[in-house]
């Protein structure tokens, strides 16, 4: 069986949230650079494995998938389902909850710190402090529900690990590259789960992976 294929760079936390769930999974894929500076991504080769011109795209034999998100759950009930506790009814409607919240609250409020403070001065851009400023406080409410949770659970979803603690890593690798990294000193029991998953194997790996020197 030829390798799935993950399509994009691994500067991007969107690419990266599927290289966790990949490692996690064991299973064999390979990473295909697409180059934005010729805007390959806008190419109707890539248009054609992901039609919002985006990155990443993904290919498992004739299967095509496209947005991270989908992607890691694809490769999670594939090869490592307990990741996605499909078999209790709770422990899943939990797993979807902060699957979510990882998406409309937690990197929601990363993705502006994280374009300030990393990808703009990538291009020649400036910082906007403002804006940096503006989302640390929505960050800020967000931990403090997440603190709130850990305080009671060792996971997000509930005393296991699932896909929802690993759809957190990429983009939290992101904010330790920025001078932000110390917002989690204010929250403890967040910091432990996130200590808890840096030790992990699949997530060292892509720190190693996500280091500009990569
Ligand atoms: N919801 C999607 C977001 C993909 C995305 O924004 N990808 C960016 C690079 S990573 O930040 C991208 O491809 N930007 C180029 C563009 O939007 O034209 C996902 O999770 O896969």
């Amino acid at each position: 069986m030829a390798p799935m294929k993950l399509y994009g760079a691994t500067v991007s936390w969107n690419v990266t949230r599927c290289v966790v769930a990949l490692e996690e999974a064991g299973a064999e894929y390979q990473i295909v650079p697409i180059d934005f500076a010729t805007a390959e991504h806008k190419s109707p080769d890539h248009l054609a494995r992901n039609p919002f011109g985006q990155v990443p795209a993904f290919q498992d034999g004739d299967l095509h998938l496209w947005e991270s998100r989908a992607i890691c759950k694809y490769v999670a009930r594939k090869h490592k389902p307990d990741l996605l506790r499909e078999g209790n009814l709770k422990e899943s409607a939990m797993m979807d909850v902060w699957l979510e919240a990882e998406a409309n609250q937690y990197t929601a409020a990363l993705n502006p710190i994280l374009y300030q403070c990393l990808v703009s001065p990538m291009f020649g851009g400036t910082t906007d402090q403002k804006v940096v400023e503006e989302n640390l406080e929505k960050l800020k409410k967000v931990l403090e529900v997440y603190e709130a949770r850990l305080a009671k659970h060792k996971y997000l979803a509930g005393d296991f690990l699932s896909l929802a603690d690993l759809n957190h890593v990429s983009v939290t690798l992101c904010l330790l590259a920025t001078p932000h990294a110390f917002v989690f000193d204010a929250y403890p029991h967040v910091k432990a789960w996130w200590d808890g998953l840096m030790a992990r194997p699949s997530v060292q790996k892509v720190a190693a992976l996500m280091k500009p020197s990569a």
